[in-house]
């Protein structure tokens, strides 16, 4: 079923959050957005939308990387992107989510940050691994869910944010 659009950001937001987490110039920055592939799946069945790298990345084990991806996504009401770490890192390194799985809400799309996604990443393996990813390479994949609410749910609160905003 057809429920969700990838797109990228604009290159205000992306800087906006690009710097809070990388030392880069403006040049730069320019050049990682430019570059910024929107998620795709691999083969006609999978399941997953592979996110890709925006920059070269090294992992220290146990060191928590936080990536800003440049990438926003619409979604259907009813369906949930959810984050989860491919198996291919998993195994080989421990590559894991630092939330341990992500969650995109619908309607976190029209947020005051553009819906812009962020994904957290853990090298947790036991063998004390370090490793490399180069700029390009898939990380993390999305997969749409459908999702159900109560028969008595009044909800009316509506989202700008993410990360803790419904605590404020
Ligand atoms: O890996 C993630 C997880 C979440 N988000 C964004 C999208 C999501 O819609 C929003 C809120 O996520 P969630 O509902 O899981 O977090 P929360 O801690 O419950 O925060 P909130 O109070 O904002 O709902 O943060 C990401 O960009 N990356």
């Amino acid at each position: 079923m057809k429920v969700g659009k990838f797109e990228k950001v604009s290159f205000e937001q992306f800087k906006k959050d690009w710097v809070k987490q990388f030392n880069d110039n403006d040049e730069k920055i320019k050049e990682i957005y430019d570059a910024i592939k929107i998620p795709k799946r691999a083969t006609q069945g999978s399941a997953g939308y592979d996110f890709f790298s925006p920059i070269d990345l090294h992992f220290e084990p146990k060191a928590k990387i936080k990536i800003p991806t440049g990438i926003r996504v619409r979604i259907d009401e009813g369906w949930v992107l959810q984050i989860f770490p491919r198996s291919s890192l998993g195994f080989k390194y421990g590559l894991r989510l630092g939330n341990t799985t992500g969650i995109i809400d619908s309607d976190y799309y029209g947020s005051d940050n553009e819906g812009h996604m962020f994904m957290s990443l853990v090298c947790d393996n036991d063998e004390n691994i370090a490793f490399d990813l180069t700029a390009g390479s898939a990380i993390v994949q999305g997969i749409f869910i459908p999702f159900g609410i109560t028969v008595d749910d009044e909800t009316t609160e509506i989202r700008n944010g993410g990360f803790g905003s419904t605590n404020k």
